[in-house]
């Protein structure tokens, strides 16, 4: 079954064409990596998909239901969660507490939250002093606190832009393995300039370049593919 898809989405900034004319389909349970080179429209892209930018047109389904004008909040509650670049963690409270404001969209009642909490929190290893303020953690560490709250959620597609920027190589390797323990009962679209990471947990590879997909495959047809190869060289 496609969980999202889109026919047409474009947006257009000032004209110029950030994202043009995409049509794109996820099926449920992939992970989809969505890669291209800088400026090629991906974080455009899934701001689309989130409601956190109006298409200039076109449209796009969410579980088969046009949400195309839906805002952002109501998509979360359909079952859509997602981490930007730019981290949007409230600085001031705790580890828990930020999760836990994302969990109560969902649960109710103290156990119930506390439970769920912890348990994102575990999954992405940040359960050493739940108490601090989040504000103190590394840029890398505030990602995997804002998957924790992504994940609080439970929902069916997980959006991520970056995840990994700024992780040490063994966080990295942490975090190939939550996605693919989260890949059994989650759909994952990543956004990733980390090669090892596309390679490692994506099923399928989608390549934007000025703001159309250039190609579509798996991630070892996108390493081969010549197109690809000479839009990251900037030649394409
Ligand atoms: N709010 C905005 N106003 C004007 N132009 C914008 C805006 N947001 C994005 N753009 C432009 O749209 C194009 C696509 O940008 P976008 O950030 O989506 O690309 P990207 O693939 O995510 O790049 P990166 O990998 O560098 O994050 C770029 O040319 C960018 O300058």
């Amino acid at each position: 079954m496609t969980l999202l898809s889109t026919r047409g989405l474009s947006k257009s900034f000032a004209g110029l064409r950030a994202v043009h004319e995409v049509d794109f389909d996820l099926p449920e349970g992939e992970v989809r990596a969505l890669i291209g080179p800088n400026g090629a429209g991906k974080t455009t892209f899934v701001g689309l998909l989130c409601g956190r930018i109006a298409p200039s047109s076109g449209q796009v389904f969410f579980d088969g239901r046009e949400i195309s004008h839906l805002p952002a909040h109501r998509r979360i509650g359909l079952g859509m969660a997602y981490t930007f670049q730019i981290t949007s963690v409230f600085a001031r409270l705790s580890l828990f507490e930020n999760v836990a404001l994302a969990a109560r969209r969902r649960l109710h009642g103290a156990a119930a939250v506390e439970a769920e909490v912890m348990s994102a929190l575990a999954k992405v290893g940040l359960t050493e002093a739940p108490e601090r303020a989040a504000g103190d953690l590394s840029y890398g560490h505030q990602r995997l606190l804002e998957i924790a709250m992504g994940l609080v959620q439970a929902p069916r597609l997980l959006i991520l832009d970056e995840p990994t920027q700024g992780l040490s190589d063994a966080e990295i390797a942490g975090f190939k393995a939550l996605v693919r323990e989260l890949s059994a009962t989650t759909t994952i679209l990543l956004i990733e300039h980390n090669m090892s990471v596309v390679m490692e947990v994506a099923d399928r590879v989608t390549v934007l370049n000025f703001g159309e997909i250039l190609a579509e495959g798996t991630p070892a047809e996108m390493h081969a593919n010549a197109d690809v190869q000479a839009a990251y060289l900037g030649t394409g």
